[in-house]
This record gives structure tokens, C-alpha cells and sequence, in this order.
């Protein structure tokens, strides 16, 4: 499923996918099993701070309770003011979030999508994320074909692992982790 969403958002941005782009930036996969306990007073506490996933795609499955949000980003041109979203659980639904490889791959035209999770007073919550990301020794930057368009690389190559070690870094402070590749203009 990751890598036929995977074809359909690079089409979408003029580059054919096949199984070895696929196997580069999705090559590595990682299951994570949150749990998040009840707080007596959510208001004081953090579930998880907030961030973007650093790999390629995310896909999340959630219980019933709750407590995701994304940051919408003001933009003027669409009528978006800065906000946090709550995303509400759907039954059955998996939510698919772009991370920050992709954003970096796409030269900026996918955003990664910045999230924090809260807690309630009343329910534990449980989510299963699954992480699919490029290899720790996968040269990241923005693909020839994207830059070819779009005139200027955004951001800089570097190796995944030292994206991620320079995320962890900078933990839970938002989207920081991109001052390490984006290329100041001028
Ligand atoms: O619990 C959630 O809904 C999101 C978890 C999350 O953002 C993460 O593990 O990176
Ligand atoms: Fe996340």
C-alpha cells in the first residue's frame, strides 16, 4: 500500500517511481507501539511533543480516544491561519502523514506534517505507527527530476542517519530539524 502511495505522489510531482526508489527510501520499516496513560490534569501534561516523522511516510493506525493534532500553517493564500487540528479517529481508518524525507525528496512540494499528541484524564490510548524510511546510508536530497522544474535545490544532500541523528538533536521542537539541509537564499 506505502509504495503504491509512494507512485501516485511522485507521478503527481512528474517522477516515476519503481521498486528501487521505493526500496531506497522505504527500504527500512519500523513499528512503534505508543501508549499513552491517563493524566489526571491533560492541561499540564504532553503525550508526545511536537514534530514531523523524519522518514518517507508514516502510516497510523489510532483507537478511539484520540488526542492527535497538526499544525496548519498560516497561509494566506488559501485562507489557512496558524492553528493545531485535532484529527479525530475514524473506525478502521489508517492516517497516512508525509515526513520529512519526503519533503526534502520532493524539494518542498510535500510538506511533512507536524503533530503532537495529548492526553485525557479519563481513557489510556494506544497507537501503532509504522515508520517507512530510507536507509541510514541513503544519500537524501531533492530528486534531480524535481530540481530540473523547479530551477533550485531547497535543501542539501546529506546522508539519512545524520538527518536523524541531527533530529534527535533537536527533539520535539516542531520542524528545527530542517535548518540542517535547507539552503539559505541569498
Ligand atoms: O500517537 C499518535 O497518534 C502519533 C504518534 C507519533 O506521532 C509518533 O510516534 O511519531
Ligand atoms: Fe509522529
Amino acid at each position: 500500500m506505502a509504495r503504491r502511495i509512494m507512485e501516485i505522489l511522485m507521478k503527481n510531482i512528474g517522477v516515476e517511481s519503481d521498486d528501487s526508489m521505493a526500496e531506497n527510501y522505504m527500504g527500512v520499516r519500523v513499528v512503534n507501539m505508543n501508549f499513552y496513560p491517563t493524566c489526571p490534569d491533560p492541561g499540564l501534561t504532553v503525550g508526545i511533543g511536537r514534530h514531523s516523522d523524519i522518514g518517507t511516510i508514516t502510516v497510523l493506525l489510532q483507537d478511539d480516544v484520540g488526542g492527535l493534532s497538526i499544525r496548519v500553517q498560516e497561509d494566506e493564500n488559501v485562507g489557512n491561519k496558524d492553528e493545531w487540528l485535532e484529527i479525530p479517529p475514524i473506525p478502521g481508518a489508517l492516517l497516512i502523514n508525509i515526513g520529512d524525507s519526503l519533503q526534502i525528496l520532493s524539494n518542498g512540494k510535500y510538506k511533512s506534517a507536524e503533530h503532537r499528541v495529548g492526553t485525557t484524564s479519563t481513557r489510556s490510548r494506544v497507537s501503532i505507527p509504522f515508520f517507512l524510511n530510507p536507509g541510514p546510508k541513503v544519500i537524501l536530497g531533492p530528486m534531480p527530476q524535481v530540481i530540473g522544474k523547479d530551477g533550485k535545490a531547497q535543501y542539501k544532500e546529506c546522508l539519512f542517519e545524520d538527518y536523524k541523528n541531527n533530529f534527535f538533536g533537536h527533539a520535539y521542537q516542531g520542524k528545527k530539524s530542517f535548518d540542517f539541509v535547507k539552503i539559505n537564499s541569498p
